[in-house]
């Protein structure tokens, strides 16, 4: 025991709002977001997204400006997600290595726009552009297949190193594709492109609203648990991350994420390394539906529910709250 009532009592302080300022053990700053973007064809073209209230794909244009509002903001990563117009999509995904494809002109875009003020994180796997909605390649049968696939996607991560990314994140959860394609990295000369492994990547249900966004919700048939994992394991979260750790990622991830808090802490307790969170698609959506029901005040949860992922241990947030969280935090009143 530290203490016994009345000597000691917790609520002291707590009874003020500068004294809980003081006390305050877990900081969340616009640094601590990862604001995640759409991109679609066309020039001046803003197409609200249904299914994400609140969020729209933008024409090229307007991820360039949204990326010169991240830097007024102090948020220092975009991550960037491609809507390909279906007849680009094929059962190989082929788009996925076209140099002149949405992902890359994006990210050239904002380069030539901002240069380095601002961090570029892109994904890497295939659903954004296979006519079937899988992350990778698949046979007869409908399996995606394992090594094939790795081959894919280290010349996707090509593509976009070579168009200017900073930071490629795979999250298609084939296994040993961080060493390939660190090795083609190295081989390319992008040392310093980093790798972000969404290393703890579950087959969720809260991933659908995503799926509008880039389009592939009405192609997926069947679902993703052959290579994304199961909701009910921990041990395993920890193999994918040391594995993934061992072949040369900077940074894991760990997706969704308030359902999972618990394998965040694991990760960070285990390992001590940079994990990020991913807040997905259902969980942005609960939000605004709740609010919009008149359940739950916006301001309130977002900031609560970010903090909690500080809280657990992670050094970011993927969030598609990232502006206004960062408007909020900006101009914060003491509480
Ligand atoms: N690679 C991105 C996803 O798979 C889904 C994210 C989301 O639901 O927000
Ligand atoms: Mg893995």
């Amino acid at each position: 025991m530290t203490g016994t009532y009345p000597h000691t009592r917790l609520r002291r302080t707590r009874a003020t709002a500068w004294s809980r300022a003081l006390h305050r053990e877990t900081a969340l700053t616009a640094a601590d977001l990862i604001w995640p973007l759409f991109i679609t064809e066309g020039e001046g073209v803003e197409q609200p997204i249904a299914a994400l209230p609140g969020v729209s794909r933008w024409s090229v244009d307007g991820i360039v400006a949204r990326a010169r509002e991240a830097v007024e903001l102090g948020i220092p990563v975009l991550a960037l997600f491609p809507h390909t117009q279906p007849e680009r999509r094929s059962e190989d995904g082929a788009e996925a290595l076209n140099p002149d494809n949405l992902m890359c002109r994006a990210i050239r875009a904002v380069r030539e726009d901002l240069g380095d003020r601002i961090g570029l994180l892109t994904d890497v796997a295939l659903d954004p552009y296979t006519s079937h909605g899988q992350d990778g390649l698949i046979d007869e049968a409908g399996y995606v297949l394992n090594d094939e696939t790795v081959e894919a996607l280290v010349g996707q991560a090509l593509n976009q190193a070579n168009a200017g990314a900073d930071i490629i994140a795979p999250s298609d959860m084939m296994d040993g594709r961080i060493g390939a394609i660190r090795d083609a990295l190295e081989d390319a000369g992008h040392v310093n492109v980093q790798i972000m492994s969404y290393a703890a990547k579950y087959a969720s249900a809260f991933y659908g609203p995503f799926r509008d966004a880039v389009g592939s919700r009405g192609l997926l048939k069947g679902d993703k648990k052959t290579y994304q994992m199961d909701p009910a394991n921990t041990e395993e979260a920890l193999r994918e991350v040391e594995m993934d750790l061992a072949e040369g990622a900077d940074t894991v991830m760990v997706k969704p994420g308030l359902p999972y808090l618990d394998i965040i802490r694991r990760v960070k307790d285990t390992f001590e390394v940079p994990v990020f969170a991913y807040q997905v698609s259902g969980e942005y959506a609960m939000i605004e539906h709740a609010v919009t029901a008149g359940a739950a005040d916006r301001d309130a949860m977002v900031i609560e529910t970010l903090t909690a992922f500080k809280r657990a241990g992670a050094s970011g947030v993927l969030t598609y709250h990232a502006a206004h969280a960062a408007r909020l935090l900006n101009h914060r009143p003491a509480s």
